[in-house]
């Protein structure tokens, strides 16, 4: 089985192209999506005991935790120091569901692939990408967004540039959807397997 990795900055389009995958017949493990299901269960007790007052009714409140983490290094170290190994375990249970299954190919979405070392785990790296006033405009058409809180997140983040240079695939989500999923087709092509 070929795992392919899926990763990209803040508002580049990795949800988006993710569905892609998903719907041309591909297995997807969602990291983000793992953290909400986390954050409503497993992590909560354990967050809510490091930083007090940021669950509420069992649930991790996201807006009252990036207050607490971003702009803070040592907090977002140790919010990380939860959250990341209980996303690990997560995503190796759906390795290990789609290898026992015959799957040719298996994505795994990451939002942060580059800076904690997930390639050692992928095959191949595919990263989404768009021009940075594009990004910087989706991102703050978000409710609850500031430019501020976007150069928090991205000042935590590997450069644009340099994660398209370790890419071994650039999908560019910047001229429509119908102009992805043909990227994305074209890569499952490379790759050799159906779609
Ligand atoms: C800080 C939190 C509460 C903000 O939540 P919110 O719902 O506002 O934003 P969301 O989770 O959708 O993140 C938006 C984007 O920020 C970036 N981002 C998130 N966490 C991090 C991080 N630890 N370091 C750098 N960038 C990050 C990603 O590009 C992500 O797609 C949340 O992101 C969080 O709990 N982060 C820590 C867990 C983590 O590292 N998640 C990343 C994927 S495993
Ligand atoms: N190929 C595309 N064509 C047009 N719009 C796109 C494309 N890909 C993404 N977008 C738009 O860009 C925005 C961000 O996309 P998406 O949520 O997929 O990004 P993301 O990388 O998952 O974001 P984050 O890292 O913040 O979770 C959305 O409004 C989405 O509609």
């Amino acid at each position: 089985m070929i795992v392919l990795g899926l990763t990209g900055s803040i508002g580049m389009g990795k949800s988006t192209t993710a569905a892609l995958f998903a719907e041309a017949g591909v297995p997807v493990h969602s990291a983000d999506a793992a953290v909400h299901t986390l954050y409503a269960g497993a992590a909560a007790p354990l967050i809510d005991t490091v930083f007090p007052g940021t669950v509420t009714n069992g649930v991790v409140d996201r807006e009252r935790l990036a207050q607490r983490v971003l702009g803070d290094a040592l907090a977002l170290r140790r919010l990380e120091a939860i959250v990341h190994p209980l996303v690990r375990g997560s995503e190796q249970r759906f390795v290990d569901a789609q290898e026992m299954a015959g799957a040719p190919l298996a994505v795994l979405d990451i939002p942060l692939l580059f800076e904690t070392g997930g390639e050692s785990r992928c095959d191949k790296v595919v990263v989404v990408s768009a021009p940075f006033e594009m990004q910087r405009e989706r991102v703050l058409a978000r409710p609850g967004m500031s430019d501020e809180k976007f150069t928090a997140i991205l000042d935590k983040q590997i450069p644009d540039a340099e994660k398209r240079a370790r890419a071994d695939f650039v999908v560019d989500t910047s001229k429509g959807t119908e102009d992805a999923r043909r990227q994305v087709g074209a890569i499952l092509d490379r790759l050799g397997v159906g779609h």
